[in-house]
């Protein structure tokens, strides 16, 4: 298959991450420039497109997907706008890389992975990184090997410094552990059947009214159990760890000890500050993935079932929180299109 020309990109919401896929794309990514930016806010929406040579500032997301020099979409706009950008896209039959989470709910998800099924192929890879991270990925292709023998629990950690203005106790649910979702369903290839979460009396430094952390634990159809430890407000560092322990040993990642220094007395390293530092890589990886698939004119990585199944997931967790006790996942079949 002969590879297209470079791939003229729009990015949808130029926040945080979406102004960091811009300079990405710019300065990392091979294959692709930005041809658009979109913002409901057109000021930061034109700051950003003044940065790119031949880059149009739109406040409309349709607007942009219809400009000729659109190739493909990055929809980095907050989760409830996703649905709309998603279906625009299915409509100029662009490719896309939706940040996570692909919808706010399993509902709304499914209409998606319902319209992509229509279309008869597979137009969307979501944004789960951890899957382009270099420790994620020597992970899974030791589970692989099946040489520590089958996957018996899966151990993680997730700690942010402080949580964002406006933050609630069910996000710790549906915008951080569905990373951790995304991840046992990746790394153990299991579909998650059961959530429970219990919390422990709030740390002082969460917000008033935010139950921070929760300790979040999902039943595997495979037979593993899984636990989560979610703390937004930790104060100190970003933190993901994972260690899997299988039946002949144990594997670990995500301690950050790329470098240990010993001076006066101590030992020790760094600890990241933030998701975008701890994985710069990933992102990388992830962003050049998609365009190299994308020139191939192939769709690789975390489809929309994926965000449907992480969506329902978030479900089940938020109604352990919020009730108690274990909540079942309820799954519609999978479409041929995602076997
Ligand atoms: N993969 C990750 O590690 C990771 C990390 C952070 C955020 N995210 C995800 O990325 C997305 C963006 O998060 P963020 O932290 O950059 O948020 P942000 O609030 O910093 O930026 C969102 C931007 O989108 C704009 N916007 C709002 N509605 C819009 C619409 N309908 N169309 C176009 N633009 C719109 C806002 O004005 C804002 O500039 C979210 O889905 C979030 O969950 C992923
Ligand atoms: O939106 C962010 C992002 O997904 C990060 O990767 C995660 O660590 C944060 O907890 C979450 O709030």
């Amino acid at each position: 298959m002969t590879e297209r020309a470079t791939l003229g990109v729009a990015v949808i919401g130029t926040g945080k991450m979406g102004a960091d896929h811009v300079r990405r794309i710019q300065e990392v990514t091979s294959g692709a420039r930005v041809t658009a930016v979109v913002d409901v806010d057109a000021e930061r929406a034109k700051s950003v497109a003044a940065r790119v040579d031949g880059c149009t500032a739109h406040t409309d997301p349709a607007a942009a997907m219809a400009s000729a020099d659109v190739d493909a979409v990055i929809i980095a706009s907050p989760g409830p706008a996703h649905e709309a950008a998603l279906l625009t896209a299915f409509e100029h039959d662009l490719p896309v890389l939706c940040e996570k989470p692909l919808t706010p709910d399993a509902e709304s998800a499914l209409r998606v992975v319902e319209a992509e099924r229509k279309l008869g192929r597979r137009r969307v890879q979501v944004g789960f990184m951890r899957r382009y991270d270099a420790e994620y990925m020597k992970l899974k292709s030791l589970l692989e090997t099946g040489q520590l023998g089958r996957p018996l629990m899966l151990h993680n950690r997730h700690r942010n410094v402080a949580s964002p203005p406006g933050w609630t106790s069910e996000m710790l649910i549906n915008d951080s552990v569905t990373h951790e979702m995304d991840v046992t369903r990746w790394l153990l290839g299991h579909e998650i059947t059961a959530v429970t979460v219990l919390a422990p009396t709030p740390s002082g430094n969460a917000p008033d009214g935010i139950r921070d952390p929760q300790f979040v634990i999902f039943e595997t159809d495979g037979g593993a159990i899984v636990d989560v430890e979610i703390y937004v407000n930790c104060g100190f560092g970003y933190q993901v760890q994972a260690e899997v322990v299988c039946e002949r040993g144990t594997a670990r990642v995500g301690d950050g000890h790329a470098m240990v220094t010993n001076a006066a007395g101590r030992w020790g390293g760094i600890i990241t500050q933030d998701y975008i530092e701890r994985f710069a890589d990933a992102y990388d990886r992830e962003v050049q993935a998609w365009v190299d698939a994308t020139r191939r004119g192939e769709v690789t990585g975390p489809s929309t079932w994926d965000g449907y199944a992480v969506a329902a997931v978030c479900e089940a967790g938020v109604k352990a929180l919020e009730e108690g006790g274990r909540v079942e996942v309820e799954l519609v079949e999978r479409p041929a299109l995602y076997l």
